[in-house]
């Protein structure tokens, strides 16, 4: 159960947040979504950080007015399914509004009045930002344990995601930018905005317009729009090669599916490269360096029938596996 932000053990305002919440409550706990409070904006939309009555901070992310809004019972339904979703390396989505609204907009030079569906989704608050913030600057990137500890965890959540329910929800856009950080640097997989639900290791072609981060996507994906749980293990290769490099993937590739820098790790990070970026140390964390480094470029085969599973991966970072 949360505790309250003064650390004190008692239950927090959190724990008793109803589910759906009026518009004008959120407006009213980010300070009018003031631009002060503004953490970060992100294709669908804004977040802002909220504080309860008791000082408990949560995160509001205002969908813009164009994005692709459900019906009220698709959006119900669906959010519904988010929020049962409770783990440790997954952020938390603790309630929903949607609500119809009365709205003045211009339109060809006439003033008219429409109705529009205010959708907003409160999210755990995570205090240490995005992984993307942390991990490519020298200067704050993380010890090799602390890298480690959250290439696990972001591991850990997508076992979660894959097989911890009846059916896979495949994240479809896992990249630095969604992982975000707890006090402890525990990492938390967030953003389902696209995530759908799939029978297992079921593999069909999308209806819906590819959207995901340049560099992350399977290239089955990003071409043919086939998405499975494949194409998240390909994304989570890329993102794991990223902490164990501490390179960025490069914007620049030309077929935008981070083809470049996963032939730049495979080339450069030999086992000699290895032992001399990270010469402090010791011979275990070298094997753990090793093992992220192979089974990054394990997950990101072209062929997607080559790529492990979830469950192989969790077992070969917690040595259980031959190696
Ligand atoms: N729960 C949260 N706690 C703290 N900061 C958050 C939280 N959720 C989002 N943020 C911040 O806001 C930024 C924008 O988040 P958002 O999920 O809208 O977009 P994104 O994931 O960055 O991009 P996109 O939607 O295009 O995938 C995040 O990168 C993060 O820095």
């Amino acid at each position: 159960m949360a505790t309250d932000a003064s650390g004190g053990g008692k239950p927090s305002l959190l724990s008793t947040l109803p589910k759906q919440l009026p518009a004008d409550f959120l407006k009213e706990i980010t300070n009018g979504f003031h631009a002060d409070r503004k953490l970060g904006q992100g294709a669908f939309g804004t977040v802002y950080k909220g504080f309860l009555q008791d000082g408990q901070p949560i995160a509001v992310k205002k969908l813009s007015d164009n994005s692709p809004v459900a019906t009220d019972k698709q959006f119900k339904n669906e959010v519904g399914n988010l929020m049962a979703i409770q783990h440790e390396n997954i952020v938390r989505l603790y309630g929903y509004c949607h609500e119809a609204q009365k709205k003045v907009i211009e339109h060809n030079g006439r003033y008219i009045l429409v109705d529009v569906v205010e959708s907003m989704l409160c999210y755990e608050y995570a205090p240490k930002g995005n992984l993307d913030k942390c991990i490519f600057d020298m200067s704050s990137r993380p010890n090799w344990a602390t890298c480690f500890k959250i290439i696990k965890g972001i591991c850990q959540g997508l076992y979660f995601l894959h097989k911890g329910m009846d059916r896979p929800i495949v994240h479809l856009d896992l990249q630095p930018a969604n992982i975000l950080l707890d006090d402890n640097m525990v990492p938390k997989i967030a953003d389902f905005g696209l995530s759908r639900l799939f029978g297992e290791e079921q593999t069909r072609i999308n209806t819906i317009n590819v959207v995901g981060a340049k560099g992350y996507m399977a290239p089955e994906y990003l071409y043919r729009g086939e998405i499975s749980t494949r194409s998240d293990i390909y994304s989570l290769g890329v993102l794991i090669m990223e902490i164990a490099t501490g390179q960025k993937n490069s914007m620049n590739d030309k077929d935008m599916s981070g083809r470049d820098f996963v032939d730049q790790v495979r080339q450069t990070w030999t086992d000699e490269h290895i032992a001399s970026k990270y010469s402090s140390l010791d011979a275990d964390s070298l094997q753990q360096v090793k093992t992220c480094i192979e089974t990054g470029l394990k997950c990101v085969d072209i062929d997607q029938k080559k790529r492990p599973s979830i469950v192989e991966i969790v077992e070969k970072l917690d040595g259980r596996h031959a190696r």
